[in-house]
C-alpha cells in the first residue's frame, strides 16, 4: 500500500512558503509543508494539522492541485501525495523540530535544493493549474528516471 502524504503551498505577497526539513523522508532538502495523512484523517485535514506542526500557522481554506505519484520499484507507488494551494492564514511562520520556513520569490524557487521531480510539476501549481504527475526513481530515490505528467 502507498504512504499517503500532503504537501502545501502558501503564497502570499508573490512569494511562496517553503520549508527545508529537518526530519523525515527528504531531511535536508527544501520542500513544501507536508507528511503523512494519519488514520482517520482526509487530506484536507492533514495538509492543515502538517502546517501547524511544521511552521505553526494556521491555513484558513486549502485549493487541490493535484496528485503526485512516486515510485522507486515496480509497479506501485511508494507515496501518493496530495498537493495544495493556500492563501491566506494567520500566524508568523516558526522554526520547529521538524523544519525551517523560508519565504522564496515565485520567480526564485531553490529547484537545486529540492527533489528533482519539483522543477517539472511546481511551476505549474505555482500558476494555478491542477497537477497529476508520476515520477520514477532508482531504488534510493537518489535518481529521476522518467516521469509522466499532465496539466489540468
Ligand atoms: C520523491 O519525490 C518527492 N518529491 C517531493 N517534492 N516530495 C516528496 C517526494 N516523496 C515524498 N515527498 C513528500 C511527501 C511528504 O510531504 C514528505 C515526507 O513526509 P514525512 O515522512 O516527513 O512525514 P511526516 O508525517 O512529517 O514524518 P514523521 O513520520 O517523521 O512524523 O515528503
Amino acid at each position: 500500500m502507498p504512504t499517503l502524504a500532503t504537501l502545501t503551498f502558501i503564497v502570499h505577497d508573490g512569494k511562496v512558503l517553503l520549508i527545508r526539513k529537518k526530519s523525515g523522508f527528504g531531511a535536508g532538502k527544501v520542500n513544501g509543508i507536508g507528511g503523512k495523512v494519519e488514520p482517520g484523517e482526509t487530506p484536507e485535514d492533514a495538509a492543515g494539522r502538517e502546517v501547524l506542526e511544521e511552521v505553526g500557522l494556521s491555513i484558513m481554506s486549502t485549493d487541490s492541485a493535484g496528485l503526485l505519484y512516486f515510485y522507486s520499484s515496480g509497479s506501485e507507488p511508494d507515496w501518493v501525495v496530495y498537493v495544495f494551494r493556500a492563501y491566506s492564514f494567520e500566524g508568523r511562520p516558526l522554526s520547529t523540530v521538524e523544519a525551517d520556513p523560508v519565504w522564496v520569490p515565485l520567480k526564485s524557487i531553490p529547484f537545486d535544493e529540492m527533489w528533482e521531480d519539483d522543477r517539472h510539476w511546481l511551476p505549474h501549481v505555482l500558476a494555478g493549474y491542477t497537477v497529476e504527475g508520476h515520477f520514477y526513481f532508482d531504488e534510493n530515490y537518489s535518481k529521476l528516471l522518467r516521469f509522466r505528467l499532465k496539466i489540468g
